[in-house]
């Protein structure tokens, strides 16, 4: 296990600096470009968006949930057989990743973040960016040129003209979704078909795990 690598910010010990933990879980990635592919989640809590939907309000406080060293995470996603991990939360980029991110790409992980891109910096090394933006907060635009993934929750027929205007604002080879929000899905699935068949650069992304009753 790599004990050496330094906080930029702090100068911590990467093996010991400390991330409030909600959850981690093996599971099958559910939603967006690698859908379908086995995955180690890790759930930071902490976020201060406040989307009135959101499916994991009890990952919000930032200071109920345990604390874990980078190296108790390592070693945690270590003993399965998959090396890609996902970072979300709650907002994950309300913390310093780079010492988590550096640390699991030593250990030969990919690293995959889901975000609503409202942080002060982009910290963190990643192979894979998704990008969910909410109206609710305004994302840092520092994040803008490094999105991989846009990724945008469909609530109300509103939100399709404020969800696509994101597509201008990134790399033009950034793969597009429409997610329905879960409970909205009879009236916003027939929505997202027909946009997407007449708008093919963009996909729907729907919650498979939840079909699945998987984590
Ligand atoms: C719980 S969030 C955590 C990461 C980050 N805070 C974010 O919002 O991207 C993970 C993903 O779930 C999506 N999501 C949250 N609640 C949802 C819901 N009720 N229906 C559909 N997608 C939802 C978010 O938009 C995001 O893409
Ligand atoms: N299986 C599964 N896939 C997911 N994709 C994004 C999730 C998230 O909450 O960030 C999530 C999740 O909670 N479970
Ligand atoms: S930004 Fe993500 S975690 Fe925060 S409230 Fe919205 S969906 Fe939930
Ligand atoms: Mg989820």
């Amino acid at each position: 296990m790599q004990s050496k690598l330094k906080d930029i910010k702090t100068g911590a010990k990467s093996d010991v600096f400390e991330y409030p933990v909600m959850e981690s879980f093996y599971t099958i990635q559910g939603e967006g470009k690698y859908q379908g592919h086995a995955a180690y989640f890790i759930r930071l809590g902490g976020c201060d968006v406040g989307c009135h939907w959101c499916d994991v309000k009890e990952s919000w406080p930032v200071d109920t949930h345990p604390r874990k060293s980078v190296i108790e995470l390592v070693n945690e996603a270590l003993a399965f057989p998959c090396r890609l991990v996902v970072i979300t939360g709650g907002e994950p980029l309300m913390h310093d990743l780079g010492p988590l991110t550096e640390a699991l790409k030593q250990a030969g992980f990919q690293t995959n973040i889901e975000t609503s891109g409202v942080c002060e910096e982009v910290t963190g090394t990643w192979d894979w960016i998704c990008f969910s933006p909410k109206k609710f907060k305004e994302p840092n635009p520092a994040i803008l040129h490094q999105v991989n993934e846009l990724k945008v929750v469909i609530f109300h027929p509103s939100d399709m003209a404020w969800a696509t205007a994101w597509a201008d604002k990134i790399p033009a080879e950034a793969a597009l979704y429409l997610q329905p929000e879960w409970s909205k899905q009879e009236t916003i699935n027939p929505l997202i078909v027909d946009f997407v068949k007449s708008n093919p650069r963009w996909r729907i992304s729907v919650q498979t795990h939840k079909f699945l009753q998987i984590p």
